[in-house]
């Protein structure tokens, strides 16, 4: 037997191995839970050993399930939890600090420091980002700035820097590959989208030494092999791109002006602008969606941090449902004359708004308001924010329009009332796929294409199906005046207005 592909999905709470058949069908799955770290108010930490030993017992589980081994395997994907910062020793493979988490917001007050010195514009020139401590740069620059002789080894060559996908591809690898994939580049802060390499002016600004960095490659490319002494087998890595991307890839949003939202704990939508780098004027993040062939294909992101975690809550903190599909029947019956809002600003606030330091609040509550008008508010709250990332997107570019369908995944989209909510506030078709798992199909797409197993990207595109279309259906003044409130709510819970 043979012709199986392994993907990867090493996510923020959880680290997902899949086999894939030759039918793209999944075969084996296993996943595992890690521990998560708040050593501090407001940080968020992984301890990258522990990651990788998941990524080890998570592969072996998923092929004992499939029934097959891992010579069995033609090559591998692997998609991950994007911007978490890692640094290790070169030599040894040790981790010098814990892995810095993309959630993780030490870095805010030096963010701060960038933008009064107005470097903001410069940043978002080159990276298409924002000075926010979400993305890797200034995680990279506390470390080398906390971290007793971190930066004078670094200089030296003797230290790695990589996002999780290029610390795991260095252990299976046996150290032999220090590599990342474009798209996972294009979140660290430090790399220039347009030129595609890492930026010798935003380096300097930073104060990271260029020895640390890794090789960038495209998506589908060949990153290595992996140590039979280690993995179990000698198995190509052919396919890397951060989880969003994948998702973007598993969706087959190929075509500019087409459009994936992964909702998951949080929510992440890309727009592909094609060729075409559109900077944003709405505070949107522009991103590299893919890179095969040599060729970049961009994105419009917008990145939302509560999606599903609002349902977590409404069942662990608030103790209205006792299981998240519960949701959708308990919304169902809120009564519909009370306009009931939730700004789940848990977190802050993210895309379009950037406000860190702005909270949670629910709005128009009487004495009749009870658990349904609130899980009605919650799964509303992911529509009005994807509506926010919509109208913002129209703006920035022309290819996004009323015409845009939204190709949707993660956990929540198993919420019929969402999707059809959803698709009633865009008003704008909301396409679910048959096959969920986008993710790890991305990332075992790109393995497996390259290793000439599966299709090609027409082939792959033609493969996808939907389960079901969500059309809107809202009367437009009704719509509108929903909107209007949610606006208003939200202008009552920023901290910062411009
Ligand atoms: N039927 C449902 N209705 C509403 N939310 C749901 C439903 N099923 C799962 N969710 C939410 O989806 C999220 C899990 O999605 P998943 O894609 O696995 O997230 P992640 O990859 O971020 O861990 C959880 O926050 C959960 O509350
Ligand atoms: O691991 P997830 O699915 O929560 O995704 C995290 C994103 O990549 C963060 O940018």
């Amino acid at each position: 037997m043979s012709g199986y592909i392994l993907a990867i999905d090493q996510g923020t709470t959880s680290t997902r191995s899949m086999v894939f058949d030759q039918d793209m069908q999944i075969v084996g799955v296993a996943q595992l839970e890690f521990t998560q770290f708040f050593p501090d108010s407001g940080w968020v930490e992984h301890d990258a050993e522990e990651i990788w030993q998941s990524v080890l017992s998570t592969t072996r589980m998923a092929v004992a399930k499939a029934g097959i081994t891992l010579r069995d395997i033609t090559a591998i994907g692997i998609t991950n939890q994007r911007e978490t910062a890692v640094v290790w020793d070169r030599k040894t493979g040790e981790p010098l600090h814990r892995a810095i988490v993309w959630q993780d917001r030490r870095t805010a007050r030096f963010c701060e420091e960038l933008k009064a010195k107005g470097l903001e514009p410069l940043f978002t020139a080159k990276t298409g980002l924002l000075l926010d401590p979400y993305f890797s740069g200034t995680k990279l620059a506390w470390m080398l700035n906390s971290v007793e002789g971190l930066r004078a080894r670094a200089g030296k060559g003797e230290v790695c820097f990589g996002t999780v996908d290029s610390w795991l591809i260095f252990r299976m690898t046996a150290g032999r590959v220090h590599a990342t994939d474009a798209t996972n580049a294009s979140r660290t802060l430090i790399y220039d989208i347009g030129e595609n390499r890492f930026d010798d002016e935003l380096l300097d600004i930073l104060a990271v030494p260029r020895a640390m960095l890794p090789e960038v490659k495209d998506c589908a490319d060949d990153f290595g092999v992996t140590d039979p002494e280690i993995f179990g087998a000698e198995i190509p890595i052919l396919g890397v791109a951060g989880d969003q991307q994948a998702a973007v890839i598993g969706n087959a949003c190929f075509e500019p002006g087409m459009m994936k939202s992964t909702y998951g704990t949080g929510c992440f939508a890309l727009l592909n602008t094609g060729t075409d780098r559109v900077a944003s004027s709405n505070r949107l993040l522009t991103t590299i969606a893919y890179r095969l062939n040599g060729e970049t294909t961009y994105a419009l992101e917008g990145s939302i941090f509560i999606a599903g975690a609002a349902v977590q809550w409404l069942r662990d903190s608030l103790g209205f449902i006792g299981s998240s599909a519960e949701t959708d029947g308990l919304a169902a019956k809120a009564d519909p004359h009370q306009r009931v809002y939730l700004v789940p600003a848990f977190t802050g606030l993210g895309a379009p708004y950037w406000d860190a330091e702005a909270r949670g609040a629910m709005f128009g509550m009487t004495r009749n308001t009870g658990p349904a008008e609130f899980a009605r508010a919650v799964l509303e709250s992911v529509a009005y924010q994807t509506y926010d990332l919509l109208e913002a997107m129209k703006k920035d570019w022309e290819g996004a329009s009323e015409k845009t369908v939204l190709r949707v995944d993660g956990g929540m989209v198993a919420s019929n009332w969402t999707m059809q909510r959803l698709a009633d506030i865009l008003a704008a078709p909301v396409d679910r796929p048959q096959i969920l798992e986008t993710t790890v199909l991305g990332a075992a797409w790109l393995a497996g294409s390259r290793a000439g197993i599966w299709p090609d990207q027409k082939g792959f595109a033609e493969h996808w199906k939907r389960d079901r279309r969500f059309e809107a259906g809202m009367d437009d003044a009704e719509r509108r005046l929903a909107v209007a409130g949610w606006h208003d709510c939200v202008s009552r819970c920023l901290t910062k207005r411009d």
